[in-house]
């Protein structure tokens, strides 16, 4: 495969900005733009919220694994991936397995102040979200470690995140076809 062909996957916590950078480089590069849940939320024809209050959390894992499974795409696709995704065991390595995968990353102030003005993220609707959001994220850390390449999204104008990502992708999308090339 070509390297400029290569997936990307986009994985990290909640409100690092997955669904907002990876439309954005889809359009740089003008590749398919697929974030999980979107397309969980058309296949079920629910929301999110939804989701987890009729059916449960264990469901939605569920559903995110089938994404991981079946819903993939070939190449040429940017895929934002919900903010558990990866840590259901054997979603990550899949990941890998289709294409170059980076992780974001955010302060939890940051985080804080991207999710609270939104509704549409069960898991942070409790009293106190910091709190939540510092202990999924504690629980989450070594996951998003291993995962692939560190991106912080803090505090910079979204164009320099876009730019970082595309360089990123680019010189890891080399290794990634080489890699698969010499097994
Ligand atoms: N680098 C950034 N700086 C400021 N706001 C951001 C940044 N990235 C994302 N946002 C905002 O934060 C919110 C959450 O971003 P989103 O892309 O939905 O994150 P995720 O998909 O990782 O949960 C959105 O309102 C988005 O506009
Ligand atoms: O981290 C999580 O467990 C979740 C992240 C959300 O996606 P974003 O990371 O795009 O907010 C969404 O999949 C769901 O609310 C659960
Ligand atoms: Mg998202």
């Amino acid at each position: 495969m070509n390297a400029a062909d290569v997936n990307l996957y986009l994985v990290g916590f909640m409100g690092t900005g997955k669904t907002t950078i990876g439309r954005a480089v889809a359009a740089r590069v003008g590749f398919q733009f697929i974030d999980s849940d979107h397309q969980i939320e058309r296949e079920q024809a629910k929301t999110i919220p939804e989701i987890f209050a009729e059916k449960g959390e264990a469901a939605f894992r569920a559903m995110e694994r089938a994404f991981v499974v079946e819903g993939h795409p070939g190449t040429r696709a940017v895929v934002a991936c919900g903010g558990g995704l990866v840590v259901q065991p054997g979603n990550l390595s899949e990941l890998q397995a289709r294409g170059v995968v980076i992780c974001l990353h955010a302060s939890v102030e940051s985080i804080l102040a991207r999710t609270s003005r939104f509704r549409h993220r069960p898991l942070l609707e409790v009293e106190d979200p910091a709190a939540r959001i510092r202990e999924l994220y504690a629980v989450r850390a070594p996951i998003y470690r291993r995962a692939g390449s560190m991106i912080l999204t803090d505090a910079r104008p979204l164009g320099d995140i876009v730019n970082h990502v595309l360089r990123a992708w680019r010189h890891e999308a080399k290794d990634w076809v080489r890699q698969r090339s010499a097994t």
